[in-house]
């Protein structure tokens, strides 16, 4: 099969509409695309058109501007090839996605940092907005951008024994408006200030009290209860199903859409302070001390 790379993205050439063409329809799975370094394996079966995106960017899945720039691209992908559901998971063990990588955040550059904003925004705007039913299978870990990852999707099926939340206030730092939004969404405005305020990571079992993931399955099953769900959004006729999402998300989507560059210059004005720096930097550390004890 040809491939041609695009900013870093393997996509089949053979697929130029992957869910129609007849030379796809008699696979039952293709993988559609996957980054450089195969950080991001795409994966759609062409019999229903639903695309499942695995993480692949050990050891934690951290969100750095190229990643995020691979998720992004993927998306618009799924996206104009019409693809109909998206089951979003990791490929790494034990963890779903931790987050934005602090690195990209402590001591930045100031150009890139803006940039890598942009492109965490590009993200959510794709996802929180996409047409397509998407499913988070949540197989892992989702601390802060991993959580916000796994609210932008309809639904979300988690492994038990790990931990969920925006615990960005544990970091010294401040969720955005449209991480806020989108949690609220999800879990409703008292319980979202209660878990912001406090930076609240939540165990499974906790996140299925408050309604933060839908349903606890045991580890091996996370993937194929995904996949049994997607069956009851495709079955929804498929309009109705994208303009009611739509009357749902499209006040929070705007919002973020008409004020992108504020948001930019309000997220690289906080991220420099030097109290930011000083929290970023003293949790830094505490990671490495933490994994350096397991070593
Ligand atoms: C200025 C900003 C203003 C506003 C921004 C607001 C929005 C911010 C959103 C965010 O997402 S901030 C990121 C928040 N993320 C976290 O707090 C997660 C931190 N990580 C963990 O809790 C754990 O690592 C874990 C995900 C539960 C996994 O635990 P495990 O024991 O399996 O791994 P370990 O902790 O040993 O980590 C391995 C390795 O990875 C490094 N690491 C972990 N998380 C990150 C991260 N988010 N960014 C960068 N690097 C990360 C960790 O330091 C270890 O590195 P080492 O082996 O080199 O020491």
């Amino acid at each position: 099969m040809a491939t041609l790379w695009t900013r870093g993205i393997q996509v089949c050439r053979a697929l130029p509409r992957l869910c129609t063409a007849p030379s796809v329809q008699r696979r039952t799975s293709v993988r559609l695309m996957s980054t450089e370094k195969d950080n991001l394996l795409v994966d759609v079966d062409s019999k229903t058109g639903v695309a499942t995106m695995q993480m692949n960017r050990p050891p934690v899945n951290s969100l750095n501007l190229e990643f995020l720039t691979s998720i992004s691209i993927a998306l618009e992908k799924l996206e104009n090839e019409k693809c109909r559901g998206l089951i979003l998971t990791s490929d790494v063990p034990k963890i779903f996605c931790a987050g934005l990588d602090i690195l990209e955040m402590y001591q930045p550059d100031v150009e890139r940092l803006q940039v890598f904003w942009r492109s965490l925004q590009d993200v959510w705007l794709r996802l929180y907005g996409s047409k397509m039913a998407t499913i988070a299978a949540i197989n892992g870990h989702s601390p802060a951008g991993g959580c916000l990852l796994a609210t932008c999707c309809d639904y979300r099926i988690m492994a038990p024994n790990y931990t969920i939340g925006l615990n960005e206030t544990q970091l010294g730092i401040v969720a955005p408006f449209w991480f806020r939004d989108t949690m609220c969404g999800v879990i409703g405005h008292r319980e979202t200030e209660h878990a912001l305020t406090l930076g609240i990571m939540y165990s499974t079992e906790e996140a299925l009290n408050i309604k933060l993931v839908d349903k606890v399955v045991p580890q091996d099953k996370v993937i194929p209860a995904a996949q049994e769900k997607m069956k009851q959004y495709l079955k929804i006729p498929e309009v109705a199903r994208q303009l009611s999402k739509d009357l749902m998300r499209r006040e929070t989507v705007e919002k973020l859409r008409l004020r992108r560059e504020d948001d930019v210059a309000a997220f690289k004005n906080f991220a420099v302070r030097e109290s930011v720096q000083k929290s970023l930097g003293m949790y830094l550390e505490m990671l490495k001390k933490k994994s350096q004890q397991k070593k």
